[in-house]
């Protein structure tokens, strides 16, 4: 059975309609991205699943608790989150900020060195938090997240306007975590991101899935009928994968006529602006 079970989950603030019915699963042990430009309903949905929001309708279930239960301390205790409100005591070093945490969750004495090492930030142990770098608050704020190895992981946009060596180095966190069978849910506007990391994704726009499945699936899904073809000679022709067009590409393929035969697979981002008709900016 999913982990994360989502039921046509409406939510509304006033006349405002922030998610219209929105239906989707998260198998456990998998990496499920929730994608889509700003205010397509993203966070809405994370802080259904939190407990910070009620819906307004319809069912959502994780890890065997129902949405009613969602501010058990069980529920709780079973979820690291990251968002843009996750903080730490900018005065207190790096320990205390996280043996507050380990203490507060009841983690095994160890578990701050632990995560440490896993963000390779364990040389920082003894320095304020005010003193570090801003890619390094989000890996200690990761570190927070985790230290009581949770089932269910929610991070709203975790590398979000970081450098590409801090994001490199939370996507193979996170990787690993997912390998220890830590289920991941998370949103981002990054399709790279989402491409490398996510076991499945789904569009929201609008309060909305427009479409749902794994990047790959989807990429070839909404893939072109063409082949390009590049000749010895460097001339380029594009042709349709069609039964006419067979013996052409079987000749190119077969007499070596061609230094490079392409297909053409979308990426991630233009499958989302071919779905929805918006850049996912
Ligand atoms: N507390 C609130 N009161 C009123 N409207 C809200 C509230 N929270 C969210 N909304 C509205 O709901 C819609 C979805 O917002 P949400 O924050 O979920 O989008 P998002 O996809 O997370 O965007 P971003 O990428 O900018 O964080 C927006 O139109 C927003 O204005």
């Amino acid at each position: 059975m999913s982990i994360i079970q989502v039921n046509n989950l409406e939510k509304t603030f006033g006349s405002e309609r922030a998610l219209a019915g929105i239906t989707f699963n998260v198998e456990r042990g998998q990496i499920f991205g929730l994608l889509g430009p700003s205010g397509s309903g993203k966070t809405t949905t994370i802080k259904v699943m939190t407990g910070e929001l009620k819906p307004s309708d319809g069912d959502v279930n994780v890890n065997n608790f129902n949405y009613k239960q969602f501010r058990k301390n069980d529920y709780v205790s079973s979820l690291g989150i990251l968002s843009d409100k996750s903080s730490l005591y900018e005065r207190l070093t790096v320990k205390d900020n996280l043996e507050l945490f380990r203490k507060l969750y009841n983690a095994p004495k160890g578990s701050v060195e632990r995560v440490l090492k896993d963000v390779g930030l364990e040389s920082e142990i003894d320095k304020p938090v005010s003193k570090l770098s801003k890619g390094m608050k989000q890996r200690i704020l990761l570190c927070k997240a985790v230290i009581h190895r949770p089932a269910i992981l929610f991070l709203d946009e975790p590398t979000s306007a970081l450098d590409p060596t801090t994001t490199e180095k939370i996507h193979d966190m996170l990787e690993e975590l997912r390998d220890e069978g830590t289920t991941i849910l998370l949103t981002t506007h990054n399709m790279d991101e989402a491409t490398r990391l996510c076991d499945n994704v789904a569009f929201l726009y609008q309060g909305v899935i427009q479409d749902s499945g794994a990047p790959a699936e989807l990429r070839h899904r909404y893939k072109r009928n063409e082949v390009h073809i590049t000749y010895t000679d460097g001339t380029v022709k594009t042709v349709d994968r069609t039964e006419e067009n067979r013996s052409l590409l079987d000749n190119v393929l077969f007499n070596e006529e061609a230094v490079d035969v392409r297909t053409d697979f979308p990426t991630l981002g233009e499958v989302f602006k071919k779905v929805t008709g918006k850049e996912l900016v």
